[in-house]
């Protein structure tokens, strides 16, 4: 890709809805934090960090996911943590990120809930003072938890309801359909909360219609195996539900082989409204920008799949439809000719 190519989608304004906190964690900074926080952890350099991180299939992740996100302990690290990604998003012009949190990650070590929204709080409010981006957080649900679990994380996180716009269900999907959390969505709606739901990433299409129809999610994160089932396409896009796609996510994680196979930009060209995202950032390679430049490298993506990827992503955000328009008229003005 040209120089002028990748200037051009680093000045496409992008919002992120698809990102784990957690998941943003640099080897470098799991490695500080367990020397901080005398943590143990199975390496002995940053070397070692990265040479493990060879996934065959979701489990195979999570797996090494969850040990890394024990040397987080204090505020501190939760803010060091959200203030390293925000940098990130800083640098790929992400103007706004919709950041999902597994409390139970942390309530489970002994971590109160208050010292993990407190410290990622910190320093969304930083980044919205000193660089102008925008923040929603997601409370996020671990779906390998049983639902009585998840009610008692919804009541602990009570007191910070100011502070989270929606829930959403991650974790390993095989085997933990959305059916079992139907209980604890209604209560999340009821007490005003958005709710998305992970399904169709290595799950059946059947995940996604249940989520919809069950959990009366707003969004699907990732989605991609809705491919298999065309009703199931035509209703995503006569009803407008958004996917939060994950390219370089579901080649780590081998749901494709190679990137010249996933069907991100030909659900696009199919009217969805599909959206690029990064999951968990420090283990698949790469933020926002490597992912739109991926698809560009491997599917050939062109500029004006580019703006309509990032119109869509401020679309299917829960920003105010007020400032949907101004990102939409930015991006429309943005020129698609290489100028010389
Ligand atoms: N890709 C993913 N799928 C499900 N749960 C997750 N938690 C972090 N990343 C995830
Ligand atoms: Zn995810």
């Amino acid at each position: 890709m040209s120089i002028a190519d990748l200037n051009f989608l680093k000045a496409l304004p992008k919002a992120e809805l698809h990102l784990h906190i957690e998941g943003s964690l640099e080897p470098e900074l799991m490695f500080e934090l367990s020397k901080r926080n005398n943590i143990e952890i199975p390496f002995s350099s940053v070397d070692e960090i990265q040479a493990a991180y060879k996934f065959h299939n979701l489990q195979s992740f999570l797996d090494i996911y969850y040990q890394g996100a024990s040397v987080l302990i204090h505020e501190q690290d939760f803010y060091d943590l959200t203030m390293a990604y925000l940098k990130r998003c800083r640098e790929d012009n992400v103007v706004h990120t919709e950041i999902f949190f597994d409390p139970q990650t942390h309530t489970e070590r002994g971590i109160d809930i208050g010292v993990v929204i407190g410290g990622i709080n910190k320093a969304l409010c930083d980044a919205n003072n000193d660089w102008g981006i925008s923040s929603h957080l997601i409370l996020c649900f671990l779906r390998h938890l049983s639902e009585d679990e998840a009610i008692d994380t919804l009541e602990i996180a009570k007191p910070y309801l100011g502070l989270i716009k929606g829930v959403g269900l991650d974790s390993s999907e095989l085997g933990h359909p959305p059916s079992k959390f139907q209980k604890v969505f209604a209560m999340a709606k009821e007490l005003g909360l958005e709710r998305v739901a992970h399904a169709g990433e290595e799950g059946p299409t059947e995940y996604i219609v249940e989520a919809l129809d069950l959990l009366d999610v707003s969004r699907i994160d990732h989605g991609v195996r809705c491919v298999e089932d065309e009703a199931l396409i035509e209703r995503l896009k006569q009803d407008n539900i958004p996917l939060t796609v994950c390219p370089l996510s579901n080649t780590a994680l081998c749901v494709y082989d190679d990137m010249s196979q996933h069907p991100i930009l030909s659900l696009l060209d199919r009217g969805l409204c599909v959206t690029v995202n990064t999951d968990d950032p420090a283990y698949f390679g790469g933020y926002v920008n490597k992912n739109y430049l991926a698809l560009s490298e491997s599917l050939n993506m062109s500029k004006e799949q580019a703006k309509k990827l990032a119109l869509n992503s401020f679309k299917a955000s829960y920003i105010s439809e007020t400032e949907k328009q101004k990102w939409a008229e930015i991006i429309a003005a943005i020129e698609t000719k290489v100028k010389v």
